[in-house]
């Protein structure tokens, strides 16, 4: 199986902290992992590396076949999709929704002069009804909800058939309807056979999508654990991760974990 993206012996270090220590991981294109770990654990730089917005400070990187530091990364950048909060910021408020999807296909954000195809203008469409977008095309990202903003992003990221999916806390802040309703669709989209491979960060085990297969728990820039998700997912390994007695169970196809006394 071919693998999207392989970090060999790396590490991170900004101003003398060390954010990543010797982390060895392989992603292939079929897997669907998600990365859980306490705050400050690394995860979001985990993400950079795998974006190529960072350059490890030791080990290698590979990503989509190019080698990290040997390659173009701006190009290499137009095949990964993103949604994070940092990137909504970037979003200007005014924006279209029908924009802010169709505007992935010249990776800009801020509808200008671009010229679209009429694929392009298909696709935002075809997208926008698979993330149940269409009724608010017309409107602006400012007066969306939380919940609505997290699905533009998502769709945003989709618009251009990437070929990694990064997806940073897509179900944080949002209302229990909402979360469910999002992971539904994430669901979906990760069960698709033409879907890539899906990288999750989160912070709650219950926000894991049915279908998810493996899994990182990460602690103070290290990998406790790594794997298929019901070998990592257990009362021991997540009580090492956040240091305090935990249970975990794993029901319908969903997980919930809780302290134990
Ligand atoms: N430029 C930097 N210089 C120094 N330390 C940094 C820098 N960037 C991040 N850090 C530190 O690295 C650690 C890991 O940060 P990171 O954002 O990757 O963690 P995280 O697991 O995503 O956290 P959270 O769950 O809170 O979002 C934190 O302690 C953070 O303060």
């Amino acid at each position: 199986m071919a693998s999207v993206l392989e970090l060999t012996d790396v590490s991170f270090v900004r101003s003398g902290n060390r954010i990543l220590d010797s982390v060895a991981w392989k992603v292939d294109e079929t897997d669907r992992w998600v990365i859980l770990g306490p705050n400050g654990a690394g995860k979001s730089t985990l993400l950079q590396l795998a974006s190529a917005h960072a350059h490890p400070t030791s080990g290698t990187v590979d990503l989509l076949g190019e080698r990290i530091g040997k390659v173009d990364v701006f190009e290499l950048r137009t095949r990964i999709g993103i949604a994070a909060t940092g990137l909504a910021r970037r979003i200007p408020p005014t924006e279209r929704v029908g924009d802010v999807v169709l505007t992935a296909a010249y990776a800009v954000t801020g509808r200008w002069q671009e010229r679209y195809e009429s694929f392009d203008l298909e696709r935002a469409a075809e997208v926008m009804d698979a993330w149940d977008l269409a009724d608010l095309s017309t409107r602006t990202f400012g007066t969306l909800s939380d919940g609505e903003r997290k699905r533009v992003q998502i769709a945003r990221a989709v618009m251009t058939d990437p070929e990694l999916m990064l997806l940073d806390e897509p179900a944080g802040s949002l209302d229990l309807g909402a979360r469910e309703s999002l992971l539904q669709s994430l669901e979906d989209y990760a069960s698709s056979s033409l879907a890539p491979a899906i990288v999750m960060v989160t912070h709650h085990v219950e926000e894991i999508p049915p279908g998810f297969t493996h899994g990182m728990l990460l602690r103070d820039g290290g990998i406790v654990a790594a794997g298929p998700l019901d070998e990592v997912l257990t009362d021991a390994r997540l009580t090492e991760t956040f240091g305090l007695p935990l249970e975990v169970r794993h029901e319908g196809g969903r997980w919930s974990a809780r302290a134990t006394r």
